[in-house]
């Protein structure tokens, strides 16, 4: 088999309150398993998942899991730096960490954008659907429009217990992140682009097809 030429790395964050699932969310899509254990994270941690996103590309993706109670701390902003998408994820059967969302995404906005200004891609994961839809209930239909007015990129019904859509939603956030790496590298100067943005290996854009 001819060895992939695109390699793209991408660091990506994955935030929202306490107790939304976002461990359980990174284990079931790196390890494949579940626990219903609770160990608050301390801090961050790190998890690597590689994707061979077509024949020629390899995505690989290095996910932030930054504990739910550093919440607009003053060490978020150095775990922000130089990520390329965020999921923000609240909790389905808890309605204040939907409330909650609004403030990640506005925080987000704040401390990180692209080298051109725009903000990053961010999907919402609205997890734990296996136990019910209180939050989502209550906000049923409006919650596409929720998504547009604070620029997420897509959202989707999670479970990180049943294993619902979170391959689904790493390709709908990853096929942004390729678009607006797309976008990014067009708008710098070539003396500009920042390593992180070129890695050496990229020699066109997969998402675009341009080389
Ligand atoms: N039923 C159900 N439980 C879940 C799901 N995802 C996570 N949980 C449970 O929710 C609890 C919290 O999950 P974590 O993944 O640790 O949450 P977290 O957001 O990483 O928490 P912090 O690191 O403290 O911010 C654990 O008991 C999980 O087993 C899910 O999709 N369905």
């Amino acid at each position: 088999m001819q060895a992939p030429h695109k390699e793209h790395l991408y660091k990506l964050l994955v935030i929202g309150d306490l107790g939304v699932g976002k461990t359980s969310i990174i284990k079931r899509y790196v390890h494949q398993n579940f626990s219903s254990h609770y160990r608050a994270t301390i801090g961050v941690d790190f998890a690597l998942k590689v994707l061979h996103w077509d024949p020629d590309t390899v995505v690989r993706l290095q996910l932030w899991d930054i504990a739910g109670q550093e919440r607009f701390g003053n060490m978020t902003r150095v775990y922000y730096r130089e990520a390329m998408g965020a999921f923000i994820v609240f909790d389905v059967t808890r309605p204040a960490t939907f409330e909650a969302v609004a403030k990640w995404k506005n925080d987000l906005d704040s401390k990180l954008t692209l080298p051109n200004g725009k903000p990053v891609s961010v999907v919402l994961l609205a997890n734990k659907c296996d136990q019910g839809k209180d939050v989502l209930m209550n906000n049923g239909l409006k919650m596409d429009q929720f998504c547009k007015e604070h620029g997420f990129v897509g959202w989707f019904e999670t479970s990180a217990k049943e294993n619902i859509n979170i391959d689904e939603a790493s390709r709908c956030l990853v096929k942004h992140i390729l678009a607006s790496e797309c976008d990014l590298l067009e708008s710098l100067e070539p003396d500009v682009v920042k390593p992180h943005l070129a890695p050496p290996k990229v020699v066109s854009c997969s998402s675009c097809a341009k080389s």
